[in-house]
């Protein structure tokens, strides 16, 4: 085990960094994704309140869209949210990676737990980031929520032509796979480490710290965690909400 990957004491300081700064292409036309509405409400302000519904996070850096810091700063102040909770906003970068990496820039030296979460992942419940926060807690340097799959997965390789269907090279063991989701957590120093170090452009955080030959450990994930990324993403969001309301009372 390195030093980065001491067990983090029980009462670590717990930040979460919630990148938020990319336009939505494959959602289609129109405000950047996370300033769209689920609801009547901005997707970012419910990424926002799913982090700050975890007593456990004291403080929330959202990296938003380079042209919308004041926008977002504006959606903060004009939004219910916990007092006990301390907000960031920081301007983000081309890629999800670089948007991360900026928002750890302005993370205050007293947090040692950094949780990152993606603002297009906005219903996730407070069970599932209370699991994070505790395995890293218990000494995981990264530790990911995830499920299982639901469909047989297939590696192709390109098509000989374009045009031409792509031929299946393998059928890897299902059993063994699982779809990673957000918040991802970890201990401060191996994350800070994971970007200072890995060129790669990868897609999520935990990656990075893998490559470093870090240990990433897995948490059941939760179905309401998904990713808003296309269009039918957003009508099944807006259904899991009106499913809330409904439990809810109201
Ligand atoms: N330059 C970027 C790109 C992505 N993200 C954030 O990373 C999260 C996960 O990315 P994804 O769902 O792929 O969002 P987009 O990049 O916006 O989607 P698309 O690829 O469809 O454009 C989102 O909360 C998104 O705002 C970011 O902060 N900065
Ligand atoms: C971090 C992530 O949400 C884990 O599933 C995902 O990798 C983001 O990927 P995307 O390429 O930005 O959709």
């Amino acid at each position: 085990m390195s030093d980065d990957s001491r067990p983090s004491p029980a009462g670590a300081r717990t930040a979460a960094v919630i990148p938020a700064a990319g336009r939505g292409v494959r959602l289609g036309p129109g405000a950047p994704k996370a300033l769209r509405a689920l609801n009547g409400t901005p997707m970012l302000i419910h990424a926002v309140r799913a982090m700050a519904a975890s007593r456990a996070v004291s403080l929330v850096i959202v990296v938003a869209p380079p042209d919308g810091v004041a926008e977002v700063k504006s959606l903060l102040d004009a939004h219910a949210l916990p007092e006990r909770t301390d907000f960031l906003v920081v301007p983000g970068g081309d890629t999800r990676q670089e948007s991360v990496k900026l928002g750890l820039d302005a993370l205050p030296p007293d947090y040692e737990i950094v949780l990152v979460h993606d603002a297009a992942r906005p219903l996730v419940p407070v069970d599932t980031v209370d699991a994070v926060i505790e395995a890293v807690r218990e000494g995981a340097p990264a530790v990911v929520p995830a499920l299982p799959l639901a469909d047989t997965v297939k590696e192709v390789a390109p098509a000989g032509t374009p045009g031409e269907p792509e031929p299946v090279v393998a059928t890897p063991e299902r059993a063994r796979l699982r779809a990673v989701q957000t918040p991802q957590g970890f201990d401060r120093a191996t994350l800070m480490r994971a970007h200072e170090t890995v060129a790669d452009d990868v897609t999520d955080d935990a990656s990075m710290v893998e490559q470093l030959g870090e240990r990433v450990v897995v948490v059941p994930g939760h179905e309401e965690a998904f990713k808003v990324t296309r269009p039918l993403d957003l009508v099944l969001a807006e259904a899991v909400l009106a499913r809330r309301r409904l439990n809810d009372g109201f």
